[in-house]
């Protein structure tokens, strides 16, 4: 029997220190870019296309994001690590996949899931804490009222009790074994009903 399972692994990057490239200017694009600027304002992006919507050029003003107004060719993707691809021509965004899968370089096709390496999730940000949500790519709405769930209901304070809970962490002088036991058993309480 298939599993059903969501079998995608999260990873954190961080694109603080990673170049990203966006290919096209557009609607898509611009949801793209404001996703990624919205969890990780820091972000180093390079978008390239042959025109840009307004708010995009809004959004490279007080960014770390590059507009190059060109037409797409391989040179561009030499100096990045991940490849964020939505023009409006197909055949475009399968070269670029194409070209990514060549030089070992993650590629998300943003409308087409089966030329994915990774998807864009759903991102609740807290202080700290970060939570992530994919629906394995079957319903982005799902992962949008997930998200917005999440932003809801899940308390500011999580991230106090982070910071505490980490200044505690620090302060400990016990073995790795007894830092474990005591952190457990100090944050038991919150999983418990
Ligand atoms: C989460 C989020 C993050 C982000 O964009 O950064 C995200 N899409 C969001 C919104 C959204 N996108 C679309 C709608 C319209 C309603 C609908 O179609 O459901 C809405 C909802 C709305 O706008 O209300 C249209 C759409 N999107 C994809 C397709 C193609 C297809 O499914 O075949 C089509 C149809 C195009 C067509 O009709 O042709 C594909 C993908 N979109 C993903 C992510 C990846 C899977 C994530 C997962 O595993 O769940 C994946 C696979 C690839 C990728 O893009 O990485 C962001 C919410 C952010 C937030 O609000 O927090
Ligand atoms: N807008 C949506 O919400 C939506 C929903 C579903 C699917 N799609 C599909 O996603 C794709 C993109 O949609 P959009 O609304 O962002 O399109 P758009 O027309 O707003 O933008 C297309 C962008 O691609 C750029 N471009 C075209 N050829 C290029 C090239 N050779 N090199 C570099 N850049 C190039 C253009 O300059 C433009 O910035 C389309 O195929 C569309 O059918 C869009």
């Amino acid at each position: 029997m298939e599993n059903k399972q969501n079998g995608l692994y999260p990873i954190f990057l961080k694109v603080k220190k990673l170049k990203i490239l966006i290919v096209g200017g557009g609607n898509v694009a611009l949801e793209k870019l404001q996703f990624l600027l919205k969890s990780s304002p820091e972000s180093q992006v390079k978008v390239v296309a042959l025109d840009f919507k307004d708010e995009i050029k809004l959004l490279s003003k007080d960014k770390n994001v590059t507009l190059i107004t060109k037409a797409y060719d391989v040179s561009d993707i030499m100096d990045v690590h991940l490849v964020i691809v939505a023009t409006n021509m197909e055949c475009v965004n399968k070269s670029v996949y194409f070209h990514c899968k060549s030089h070992n370089i993650l590629v998300n096709l943003a409308d087409n899931p089966s030329y994915c390496d990774f998807y864009m999730g759903g991102i609740v940000t807290k202080g700290n804490v970060k939570i992530a949500i994919s629906t394995n790519g079957k319903s982005p709405t799902t992962a949008k009222r997930l998200r917005q769930f999440f932003e809801e209901f899940l308390p500011d304070e999580i991230d106090e009790l982070v910071e505490n809970l980490n200044d505690y962490r620090s302060s400990l002088k016990d073995s790795f074994h007894q830092k474990v036991v005591h952190l457990n058993a100090l944050t038991k309480s919150l999983i418990t009903k």
